[in-house]
């Protein structure tokens, strides 16, 4: 069983995507387990190596445009061990390779969509295919008038952590198909092996974008500007480097797993008259709320634009 998977336009976010994914087939075989800290686990046991099933991606093909971006593409699939074995790398092949699919996640920059998918031969190689895009801004009646009648469209928005299989992606599909219980179980595969996937109406999509997709830069802005803040009083960089990642990781776990409110972590952290106060009404001064919520919603505003005809792109 098992199935093809190609991504058509594999730069960052297909690496991502990819790499998280064959990361979680090989831990899915590897013996014994190796489970994160907070998983329960008894020592010396293993995980039955099943027979994959009709939603599990078993070959990959990687397409990109240029012979340099096929050779980097190499080295990183290499490097995971799963080039030549179920991995293939391909550059001005994408026609043959989608062929060679049953489920095509397209990771091409947004304003590249409509010609990749009008290149002759691709709307047949498509037909009542699985189609996952992951462009920003464009939406699913944009893909749906480009591609085959019978092709299956879908948007996801996923992020770059995808790569450590600690992603958020939001999927969005139109209508129930014939096929749509074999396809949710087939989206469900690919993006919970490689962290949280949540469905949402597509009107949501370009606040998602915003907020999940681009919110490691965001995250990471903050996550430096604190590390900055214990350099300043002296901290190494590479510990305070630490010490920020490991706080704001821990934070952000007590509100998903413990499934705390982030005012009820904030006010159990402030002792009256204590230093977190002050810290913290230095940050109000500088309004940091509005000024990150804000952020959200200007980076809203702009994904909305990105699959639009050429403005200011
Ligand atoms: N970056 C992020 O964090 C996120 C991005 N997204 C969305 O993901 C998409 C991709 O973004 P990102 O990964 O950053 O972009 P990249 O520029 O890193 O990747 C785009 C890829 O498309 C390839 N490509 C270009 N032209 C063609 C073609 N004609 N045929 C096949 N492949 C082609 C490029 O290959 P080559 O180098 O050979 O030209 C490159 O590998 C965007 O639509 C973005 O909106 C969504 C969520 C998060
Ligand atoms: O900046 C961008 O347009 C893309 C979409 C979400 C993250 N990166």
């Amino acid at each position: 069983m098992g199935y093809t998977l190609c991504v058509l336009g594999c730069g960052t976010m297909g690496i991502a995507i990819l790499s998280g994914v064959i990361d979680s087939l090989d831990v899915h075989s590897r013996v014994p387990v190796v489970l994160h800290k907070w998983e329960s686990h008894t020592p010396g046991t293993t995980t039955p190596v099943g027979l994959p099933d009709a939603s599990t991606p078993t070959r990959f093909i990687a397409c990109v445009s240029r012979a340099k971006s096929a050779a980097k593409l190499r080295t990183v699939f290499d490097g995971l061990g799963s080039l030549g074995k179920n991995t293939e790398i391909v550059a001005s092949q994408n026609v043959d390779a989608v062929k060679q699919s049953d489920v095509v996640l397209l990771c091409c920059k947004p304003q590249l969509a409509h010609s990749i998918l009008s290149e002759s031969g691709l709307y047949e190689a498509l037909e009542g295919k699985l189609l996952i895009s992951i462009l920003a801004g464009v939406t699913i009646s944009q893909l749906t008038n480009w591609v085959h009648p019978r092709t299956k469209v879908i948007r996801a928005m996923p992020n770059t952590p995808c790569k450590i299989r600690e992603g958020m992606t939001v999927v969005s599909t139109i209508s129930a198909s014939n096929d749509m219980e074999v396809d949710h179980a087939i989206i469900l595969k690919i993006f919970s092996s490689i962290g949280r996937c949540r469905f949402l109406e597509e009107k949501h999509f370009d606040a998602c974008t915003a907020l999940s997709g681009s919110g490691p830069a965001f995250a990471c802005i903050f996550l430096e500007a604190m590390a900055d803040g214990g350099v300043m009083m002296g901290l190494p960089r590479a510990e305070a480097l630490e010490l920020a990642a490991q706080t704001l990781q821990g934070a952000a776990r007590m509100v998903l797993q413990a499934g705390a409110h982030p005012a009820q972590i904030k006010d159990s952290v402030t002792t009256p008259g204590g230093c977190t106060i002050a810290g913290l009404l230095a940050l109000e001064d500088g309004r940091v709320r509005s000024t990150i919520a804000r952020g959200i919603q200007i980076a809203t505003e702009r994904a909305s634009e990105l699959g639009q005809p050429a403005k200011k792109q």
